[in-house]
Order: structure tokens, then C-alpha cells, then sequence
């Protein structure tokens, strides 16, 4: 694995993103394919999905919506015991994502004038949920459960078909227990115009939520403007701070998990201890050649695995705050001593015994986080993403009059008379 060893004078955003290879490319190819695949869906609709699933997804689709019938199967299929744990991972979710909702509320700010904002569900809004080598029902029930908390009333669910044309049976058994039945058999890019614009078979949404590849993450941010989205959501990274008190086993099966996901994912290793850099790396190579997905592993480790040792704690601070990383881990003693430190994370994972996947199934805080550095802007998928707010104002006729004269004065700045005129109109005689 790729180790640096960085000097605080070394920590400038534009050093870092030159070794996490984030430099803006002006002739992406991703973003310029994705145009493509937007326009031909905006143009052909249902029939450019089933061609571009053909492309990419290698397979024939005769109808793109699921059928009750095909969800009630696949729910019947699936183990109980595996029932229990998405109920309990649900259970989870719903218990945490409910400590985010908002209220409507207003209060009479002085006499006769009553201030507010009224939180409203967005109407109709699309998940998307990746497809994978064996689908993602965790991401099922992150995706819906903090929309079905904010009370939103129409809810489509898009998720690339596998070899045979269905929809991977867990993730419908993960809708059948999240109680979501608008599901489509389409992914990628195509997937996301869908939602954006509409075909024959799938009603446009307002908003489009959920993670997936660089392709899925590429559409989103070229169809925002005719919907909202919720954030960048693109191949998985996690940084974890260490040091020579930490075991470079622990550390180095964190890495893979994440690594496992993509051959674009990252896995990144701060530490001030050079030796503990050298175990982990070695540590990788060992467990890697345990995993099945080794290949993709491999890949992702040679892409976008580093190492970098660093001088001091607060410098290890420093770079994971310009790394802004999808998942933090924070390993070394008394982790809870640097959250007050950390400014730019999705998700932060104190101490030794909180390994990445248990937020990715199990805790209740969202696994659909941001990624590429959006940590310094975005936050986790969450029931704030599914309401908008109306500001509400009232004015009794004698706290208007108390206030006519300042807003007829900036009205007559800006040059509006008609705005000054509705207050005109109500005291002075016509
Ligand atoms: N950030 C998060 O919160 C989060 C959460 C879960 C998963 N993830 C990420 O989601 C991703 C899942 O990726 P995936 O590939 O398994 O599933 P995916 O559903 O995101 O992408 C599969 C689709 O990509 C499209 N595609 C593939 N190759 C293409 C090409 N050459 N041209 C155009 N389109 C192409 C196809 O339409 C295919 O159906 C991983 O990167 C994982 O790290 C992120
Ligand atoms: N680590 C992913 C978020 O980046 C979420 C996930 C789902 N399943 C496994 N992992
Ligand atoms: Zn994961």
C-alpha cells in the first residue's frame, strides 16, 4: 500500500487532493457519458432503459415494475431468521431517524405579529438503492425509513436488475419490512433520469436519495435543478487515526471493508507510529487473500489505499479534516477527547470496538453518507432530507401600522412603488 509521510507544512488541501487523485478532470468521461444516457431517456423513455439495462446490466427486460406478487415471494423466500434482523436493524433506524424530525412551529414575536415555519413532507420522492454483487437491503431500509419518519406519501424505489431480471430477493424482502411496494427493475445512471424526468412507467419524483457508483452519484449531480437530491453519495471511503497502542489487525479489516465495495472506494490509515503503518500494510495483504471478493480488493487497495504517517496527533486531526472522509474511525485512547477536533466527516466511529459495518447495518445513524470531501459541506441522509419548510407570517392591522413607514421607505429604494402601495392602500383614504 501507497505510504507518505506528510510534515504540517504538507497539509494543504491542494497537495491532499493531488495524492487522493480528486483534481477536477475537465474531460471527465464519466460525466460526459452520463449526459448521454440523461438525454436519450429524457428523449425515448421507457425504451432507452430496457436498452440501457441490456448494455450494462446484460439482461432482457419485459416489464420494469415489480409486481406485488414478485415482492410477497421473495418476502416468503427469505429466511426468518433474517426477517428478525432487518425488523431489529429497522427498529434501530426508526428509534434514532425519529430524534430528527422537525416541528412546525410559530410564536407571537411582539404584539399582533405571529412568526413561524411550517415543515411539509415533499411529496413524492425516489431511493435508489445500489445493485451490488449481492444487492443492499441495509441501504432499503436507510433510504426509506427516514422518509417514511418524515411522512412523505409517495415513495419509488429504483435498484439495477440482476442476471435473470429480477430484483435481488433480499432487497424486496428489506421493502416488504420497510413497507415500500413502487419498485422499479433499473439502476445506474438510466435510473436516475427516470426519476428525474419521468417515462411511460415511472412518475417523475421531487427528489432523488440514496448512494450508488460513480455513474449513479454523476447523474445525480447532473439532474439536480430539476429535482433536489440529497448529497454526492458515490463509492465508500474510510480514514481511520491510529497509533502504536492500536492492533493492525483490527485496523486492517476495517480498511477491506470498505475496499470490498468498489474498485473506486478508499481506505486511508493515519498514524503517527511508522511501525503500526508497516504492520497494517502487511496485515492487508494477508487478510485480502482470505476474502472472496479479493479481486475487486485488490484493485480498490491499489487505486486509492494510503498510508500516511504524520507528526503528531493534531497534524492526524488536521489531514483527516481535509480528507472530509465518508467514515472516520477513531481508534486511539480517549477517542471521545477529539470529536470537539473533528470538523469534516459522514460518519465518526469512536474506539477500537465500533468497526465501520456496525453503522453500515445495525446502530440507527445513516450508512447513505457523503463522499469525495462533500463531508464539508453534506450531512448523513436523514429526515431533514425529506421535508421543506414555509415560513408562515402574520400581522394584526395595528402592528402593520406601527411598521408602514419602514417598509414603504424600502420600497421606495428599491425602486417599487407597487410594493409600497399595498401598505398605502390599507391607511390612507383612496
Ligand atoms: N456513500 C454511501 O453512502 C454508500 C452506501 C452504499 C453503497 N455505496 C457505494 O455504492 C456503490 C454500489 O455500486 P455498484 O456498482 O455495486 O451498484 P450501482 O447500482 O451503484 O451501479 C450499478 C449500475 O451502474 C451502471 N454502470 C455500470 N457500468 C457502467 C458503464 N460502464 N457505463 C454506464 N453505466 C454503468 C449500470 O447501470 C449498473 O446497473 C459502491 O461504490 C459503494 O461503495 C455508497
Ligand atoms: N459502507 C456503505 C456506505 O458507504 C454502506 C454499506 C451497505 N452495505 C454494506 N455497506
Ligand atoms: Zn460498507
Amino acid at each position: 500500500m501507497n505510504k507518505y509521510f506528510l510534515k504540517k507544512q504538507d497539509l494543504i488541501q491542494s497537495n491532499i487532493d493531488k495524492i487522493l487523485n480528486r483534481v477536477e478532470d475537465e474531460n471527465n468521461k464519466v460525466e460526459i457519458a452520463v449526459k448521454d444516457i440523461i438525454e436519450r431517456v429524457k428523449k425515448d423513455g421507457d425504451a432507452a432503459l430496457i436498452s440501457y439495462t441490456k448494455e450494462f446490466d446484460k439482461v432482457e427486460l419485459s416489464q420494469l415494475k415489480v409486481t406485488d406478487e414478485e415482492i410477497e415471494e421473495a418476502f416468503k423466500q427469505t429466511e426468518p431468521g433474517f426477517i428478525r434482523v432487518l425488523e431489529e436493524a429497522k427498529g434501530n433506524i426508526i428509534e434514532f431517524h425519529k430524534c430528527q424530525v422537525q416541528e412546525t412551529w410559530k410564536k407571537e414575536f411582539s404584539s399582533g405579529v405571529v412568526l413561524g415555519q411550517k415543515v411539509t413532507p415533499i411529496p413524492r420522492v425516489g431511493l435508489y438503492v445500489p445493485g451490488g454483487k449481492g444487492g443492499y437491503p441495509s441501504t432499503v431500509l436507510m433510504d426509506a425509513i427516514p422518509a417514511m419518519v418524515a411522512g412523505v406519501d409517495s415513495i419509488a424505489l429504483i435498484t439495477p436488475p440482476n442476471s435473470e431480471g429480477k430484483v435481488n430477493s433480499d432487497i424486496l424482502a428489506a421493502a416488504r419490512v420497510a413497507g415500500i411496494t413502487e419498485i422499479y427493475k433499473v439502476g445506474g445512471a438510466q435510473g436516475i433520469a427516470a426519476l428525474a424526468y419521468g417515462t411511460e412507467t415511472i412518475p417523475a419524483v421531487n427528489k432523488i436519495v440514496g448512494p450508488g457508483n460513480i455513474f449513479v452519484a454523476t447523474a445525480k449531480k447532473l439532474v439536480f435543478g430539476k429535482v433536489d437530491i440529497d448529497m454526492i453519495a458515490g463509492p465508500s471511503e474510510i480514514c481511520i487515526i491510529a497509533n502504536s497502542s492500536n492492533n493492525p489487525v483490527f485496523i486492517a479489516a476495517d480498511m477491506l471493508s470498505q475496499a470490498e465495495h468498489d474498485e473506486m472506494a478508499s481506505s486511508f490509515l493515519i498514524t503517527t507510529d511508522e511501525s503500526l503503518a508497516d504492520k497494517v500494510s502487511l496485515e492487508v495483504e494477508r487478510q485480502l487473500e482470505l476474502l472472496p471478493r479479493k479481486e475487486i480488493i485488490k484493485k480498490s487497495i491499489q487505486n486509492n489505499g494510503k498510508i500516511f504517517v504524520v507528526e503528531t496527533l493534531e497534524d492526524a486531526i488536521e489531514l483527516s479534516n481535509i480528507i472530509a472522509p465518508e467514515h472516520l474511525e477513531i481508534m486511539v485512547e480517549e477517542p471521545f477527547h477529539y470529536l470537539d477536533f473533528i470538523k469534516n466527516a459522514g460518519a465518526i466511529f469512536l474506539g477500537e470496538y465500533t468497526p465501520e459495518p456496525v453503522g453500515d447495518y445495525f446502530a440507527g445513524p445513516n450508512h447513505t453518507l457523503p463522499t469525495s470531501g462533500t463531508s464539508k459541506f453534506s450531512s448523513p441522509l436523514g429526515v431533514y432530507d425529506f421535508v421543506k419548510k414555509s415560513s408562515i407570517i402574520f400581522y394584526e392591522k395595528k402592528s402593520l401600522e406601527n411598521i408602514k413607514d419602514q417598509v414603504i421607505q424600502f420600497a421606495q429604494r428599491e425602486g417599487f412603488d407597487a410594493h409600497g402601495n399595498t401598505i398605502k392602500v390599507r391607511f390612507e383614504e383612496n
